[in-house]
């Protein structure tokens, strides 16, 4: 489905480069659930960018479905941090989530259908001629997501979606997130700097370095698929994981590219524990 080969991203201005992709591969199949976590400034936008065509690497590839992207590809719909800015202030709830439907010219009764729907499964269908200064933060970010939800992607891509949010309404919405992922099938991408949620949402986690950037570890999050704030994040498990991804971060803050064979090579500790215990 998804395939990151190779992909190096070096920025060069007029008196410096900076290279915040070094080598990254991996692969997303379809219908999964990933997360992408890793330290600050350590590329995790810059990669995002790349995968959705909005800039081009400079070096590898990115593919979808076997075909290589070269611009935003039309099966792929993209929710960024800052919802205030991705809504315009002067259209209500509505019309901004039938936004980007007109370019598919689909007749005013099928885009009506596909935004009541997406309203409905986020919650919002009482909301809708509402305009975005009027909701919380919360309720914003749903309406991107409904927005994304609307467009009928086949991929999702997330970048860190619920970091401006209250720490109740982020637990909501990344219920939120598995239910929609379970629900529609699609295939979802979510970068994230929160360990915790890193771990509770994904079906794995790829860990990666400092600048310039490679991937740590491709880490299979083993927790049963029916989770819940209580008891998930409460298991022993769960700790176990978290204890791992917090532990690879740090070391990534001291370890880029360069060295990052040394990293990798205590990838394997994780299941070790678990077998022990
Ligand atoms: N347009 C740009 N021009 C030059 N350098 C850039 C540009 N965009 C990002 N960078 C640099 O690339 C590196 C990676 O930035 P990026 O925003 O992708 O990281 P990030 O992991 O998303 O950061 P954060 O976790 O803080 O959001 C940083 O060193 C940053 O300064």
């Amino acid at each position: 489905m998804l395939d990151v080969r190779n992909l190096q991203k070096i920025y060069t201005g007029r008196n410096r480069s900076v290279e915040a992709l070094r080598n990254l591969t991996f692969h997303i199949g379809a219908g999964e659930l990933v997360c992408l976590v890793g330290p600050s400034g350590c590329g995790k936008t810059t990669l995002l960018k790349c995968m959705a065509g909005l800039i081009d690497p400079t070096d590898g590839e990115v593919r979808l479905d076997g075909r290589p992207v070269d611009g935003p590809p039309p099966g792929m719909a993209v929710v960024f941090q800052e919802y205030g800015r991705s809504l315009f202030a002067w259209m209500n709830v509505r019309d901004n989530v039938a936004l980007p439907l007109r370019r598919k010219k689909l007749g005013k009764a099928r885009e009506k259908e596909l935004v009541d729907h997406a309203l409905e499964v986020v919650g919002l269908a009482d909301a809708h001629q509402a305009y975005p200064w009027q909701l919380s933060g919360g309720m914003q970010q749903r309406v991107a997501i409904a927005r994304a939800v609307a467009f009928e992607p086949k991929v999702l891509l997330m970048d860190e979606p619920f970091a401006a949010v209250d720490a109740q309404t982020r637990a909501e919405l990344e219920d939120l997130i598995r239910r929609l992922w379970r629900e529609l099938g699609v295939t979802v991408l979510f970068v994230t700097h929160d360990i915790d949620e890193a771990v509770y949402l994904g079906q794995r986690t790829i860990i990666l370095s400092t600048s310039p950037t490679v991937v740590l570890e491709d880490l299979t999050i083993d927790l049963p698929d029916e989770r819940d704030q209580l008891h998930t994040r409460s298991s022993t498990r769960f700790a176990e994981l978290r204890a791992h991804v917090y532990e690879q971060i740090q070391r990534a803050k001291h370890h880029n590219g360069d060295t990052h064979a040394a990293v990798a090579d205590r990838s394997d500790e994780l299941a070790l524990h678990k077998s022990e215990s």
